[in-house]
């Protein structure tokens, strides 16, 4: 298994000359008036075998990474009938599909996927049906992630239903024991008594389980990883080695937080940090994500709210976090923020509070954040470091007040850092306060979880 997802079966590509690749695009039983008008270094030649195009002339194939199994294939496309094209070679599925900005372009950018690959991992989706699971497709589709097959799991509820991924029908399936027979990896987002349920099965089964939920994110044999910030706790799990494990994903808001927090303490060690949310409905599920559609248009018209997820009215409203509400007068949400980031940087020491507050936004997070450092660190230092930071881009333009939105985040990947300025309530530079927005379905779930995933190709 190790590997796998890097290796290229020779059937698909073929490193041919150009003149090779013209007679045998040449010969294809097509409607296509196919002609290369550059030279390609990289030819799939099994890819073309049976591709009808017409009138489309490539002007160059290229592989940006060797990781991420995706060519890009520019073509000049005077007319594109369908918006996406799929055929079938060496028994692998390969998608062309047009950039959706690019509607009707005259060369347009085509991506050829090759994620469904004999020697890639089998997966399994639990809680496919939801707002985490309808995104895991979406970012596994997005970052080419390869796959031999996928299971796709839900509740009795769903069983029997049908849902078309890259083109192919699935049929979804109950969640069993038996449900984990032959998967290698297995993404969970069905919550947490689920997860403690089939977790432990799976893993037994010999899956690695990615989860979503909190049900093992404080175990202590249990990797609690983003990525970007502590890749080196799960070191020792291995795909292919026979064994199974468990991997927990954080907290949204934790993973939100620590993506513009840890570049900063990596250079100057946060002692303190005060954390204030704005979370959105995706937090709640998709149930709540409709409940705010819902609610706006009847307040709008003048009626009651319905109330089904939330207790309280939502749109244009906002109220602490929805979690349980604990002993010491922090709410589950708020705790969760204090522990993950202890675990995630290995610091016992590190002071955290936080208040979550539920805010009428679709589907990402924001964050003030508030740190107090060992040692000083100034806002353009800070600035610079975030800048360079993996996963973050900068927003901060203090002239025409442009800062993070959730709007601006949502469906990207990364997590956006403004308003960086002095804490003047500290000495020197010992304190900065940031804002931070990042798609709470995307990078605080899905996409975190799969770039988990990834680390273990
Ligand atoms: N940062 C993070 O890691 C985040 C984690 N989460 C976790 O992901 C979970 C799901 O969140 P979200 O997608 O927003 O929730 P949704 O309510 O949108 O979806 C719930 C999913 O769980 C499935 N499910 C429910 N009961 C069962 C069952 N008995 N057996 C199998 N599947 C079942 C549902 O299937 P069906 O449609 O058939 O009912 C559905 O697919 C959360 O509960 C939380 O634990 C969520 C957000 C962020
Ligand atoms: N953090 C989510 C709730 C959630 O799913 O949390 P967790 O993954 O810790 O159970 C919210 O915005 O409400």
């Amino acid at each position: 298994m190790q590997g796998r997802g890097r290796s290229f079966s020779n059937s698909l590509l073929s490193t041919s000359n150009n003149s090779a690749a013209v007679s045998r695009l040449s010969t294809q039983p097509s409607a296509a008036s196919l002609s290369l008008s550059l030279s390609l270094s990289l030819v799939y030649t099994e890819i073309l075998t049976g591709l009808v195009f017409s009138n489309l002339n490539f002007t160059s194939l290229s592989k940006p990474s060797l990781c991420t199994s995706e060519f890009l294939l520019t073509m000049k496309a005077p007319t594109i009938a369908h918006s996406r094209h799929q055929f079938l070679s060496g028994g692998a599925t390969f998608s062309l599909r047009p950039k959706p900005n690019l509607h009707r372009p005259t060369s347009a950018t085509f991506t050829v996927r090759m994620s469904l690959r004999e020697d890639a991992p089998s997966l399994a989706v639990v809680g496919v049906t939801g707002a985490v699971g309808q995104e895991f497709l979406s970012v596994l589709s997005d970052r080419s992630f390869p796959y031999r097959s996928i299971r796709m799991l839900a509740s009795k509820r769903s069983a029997g239903k049908h849902l078309t991924f890259e083109d192919k029908d699935y049929v979804i399936e109950e969640l069993t024991p038996e449900s984990f027979k032959g998967i290698d990896i297995a993404l969970f987002s069905a919550g947490g008594s689920i997860s403690k349920q089939f977790g432990p099965i799976a893993a037994d089964c010999g899956s690695i389980v990615v989860d979503n939920s909190s049900a093992f994110r404080m175990d202590e044999n249990v990797p609690l990883v983003i990525p970007e910030v502590n890749p080196h706790a799960m070191a020792h799990i291995k795909l292919g080695s026979g064994k199974g494990a468990l991997i927990a994903n954080p907290n949204c808001s934790t993973i939100i937080c620590l993506m513009a927090a840890t570049p900063l303490h990596r250079h100057a060690k946060v002692l303190r940090m005060v954390v204030s949310t704005y979370q959105a409905a995706s937090g709640a599920g998709a149930a709540a994500m409709e409940e705010l559609e819902q609610q706006t248009r009847e307040v709008l018209e003048g009626k009651e709210p319905t109330c089904n997820i939330f207790k309280q009215q939502y749109a244009f409203n906002l109220f602490s976090h929805n979690a349980p509400v604990l002993s010491n007068g922090y709410n589950e949400e708020e705790m969760k923020l204090v522990k993950e980031t202890r675990k995630i940087w290995n610091d016992m020491n590190v002071k955290v509070t936080a208040t979550c507050i539920r805010v009428p936004v679709m589907r990402a997070h924001a964050e003030s954040v508030n740190l107090q450092f060992e040692k000083p660190l100034d806002e353009d230092a800070a600035r610079e470091i975030l800048k360079n930071a993996a996963g973050v881009v900068v927003i901060d333009d203090r002239a025409s007040n442009h800062f993070p939105t959730p709007l601006e985040v949502s469906n990207k990947d990364d997590v956006a850092v403004g308003r960086i300025r002095r804490d003047v309530s500290q000495d020197g530079n010992f304190g900065l306060d940031v804002f931070v927005c990042g798609d709470q379905i995307r990078k605080g779930a899905a996409l975190n979880a799969i770039q988990i995933a990834e680390m273990l190709l």
